[in-house]
């Protein structure tokens, strides 16, 4: 359950990552310091940052400047590899494309998916269906962009480790038939600054994106160092802000997780305001379950709660196709 946080903490998990082969881990003190950790920051924020991660800070910049890079690029550019229902939402949106409870979102994105081979999932499959698009230019976007995902990927499946552990589990409860073959998403975001117009005009403060949960397992956020802009709402639904520090992911948990914790951890409401005059990049990885798994309440997860279960199942599949299809103006 949120509480009324004022900030997020920092956690080091150098530790974990140290034993996270070991299917011993669950006995190393420095393991245990970090699960008592995310346990916390799990349970009174649903956010934390994660430093000690071990992803070279030169590659979570480059990520950002190759980004930055693409947007400035003229809109003809950027439209080649524009996103269509066709492309399997994969490419290019523009600003305002996107919208969160009926407000369009000032930002433009590149939204990519792990790749789905036609028929994978049956009908459940096919709106997401399609090859991710690259750009051309700069020339070594997809490559680049390719080794982050899968750095990623491997970061998230052992930080979930951690967090398996913290929910009183095994720390494979998210592997396997779960999140063994993890889907994930990656959105490459642009968030305009304000432009103050020349007469005298207060400043409009935009809506960079609405108030949202993520839908899956956990999200890691690089977001630019100067600005910012991530605010996340806390139990009394107060904004705090997630500033940026250098070097570190802001994590926060999903839908999925919510279930599976049978409400122990929440997917904390957050959004994103750029107000400050220059241009905000962020690169968000979303870590998700198998794409056609059946979420529910963990046994565990029931008996550290009232026994009951809070939710009903959710196939994470259909609840992302039912985001997209609902996220776009056109
Ligand atoms: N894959 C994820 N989590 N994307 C987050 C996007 C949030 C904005 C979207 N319009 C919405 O309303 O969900
Ligand atoms: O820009 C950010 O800091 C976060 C973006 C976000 O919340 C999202 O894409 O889901
Ligand atoms: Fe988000």
């Amino acid at each position: 359950m949120a509480t009324d946080f004022k900030s997020i903490p920092i956690i080091d998990i150098g530790p974990l990552l140290a034993k996270c082969d070991d299917p011993k881990m669950g006995q190393d003190s420095g393991v245990a310091q970090v699960v008592k950790q995310l346990d916390q920051a799990c349970k009174e924020a649903g956010f934390f940052y994660v430093k000690g991660h071990g992803i070279p800070e030169t590659l979570l910049k480059q990520v950002k400047n190759l980004t930055r890079k693409f947007f400035e690029l003229p809109y003809e550019e950027k439209l080649k590899i524009k996103m269509t229902a066709d492309s399997g939402y994969r490419g290019y949106q523009r600003i305002g494309e996107n919208i969160t409870k009926g407000v369009p979102d000032m930002h433009e994105a590149i939204d990519c998916y792990k790749e789905l081979k036609p028929g994978m999932y049956g009908d459940l499959g096919k709106p997401m269906e399609g090859c991710n698009q690259w750009p051309i230019k700069p020339t070594n976007f997809k490559m680049l962009m390719e080794e982050y995902v899968s750095l990623c990927t491997e970061l998230s499946r052992n930080i979930m480790r951690g967090i398996a552990l913290a929910l009183g589990g095994s720390p494979y409860e998210f592997e396997g038939e779960r999140a063994g073959n993890a889907f994930w998403v990656m959105r490459l975001i642009g968030y305009p600054g304000v432009h103050s117009a020349n007469d005298s005009d207060i400043p409009k403060e935009d809506i960079g994106c609405g108030a949202h949960t993520d839908y899956g397992l956990l999200t890691l956020v690089n977001q630019d160092d100067d600005i910012t802009a991530l605010q996340v709402r806390n139990h009394s639904g107060e904004w705090i802000s997630a500033p940026p520090v250098p070097g570190t992911f802001v994590c926060n948990i999903g839908d999925m997780l919510k279930i599976y914790s049978n409400g122990l951890y929440e997917s904390t409401l957050h959004q994103v305001i750029n107000s400050s005059p220059k241009y905000r990049v962020c690169v968000a990885y979303f870590y998700e379950t198998n794409f056609d798994t059946a979420v529910e309440p963990l046994d565990i997860c029931k008996e550290r709660t009232t026994g009951a279960k809070k939710f009903e199942r959710a196939v994470y599949g259909e609840h992302l196709v039912k985001k997209v299809q609902t996220n776009f103006v056109c």
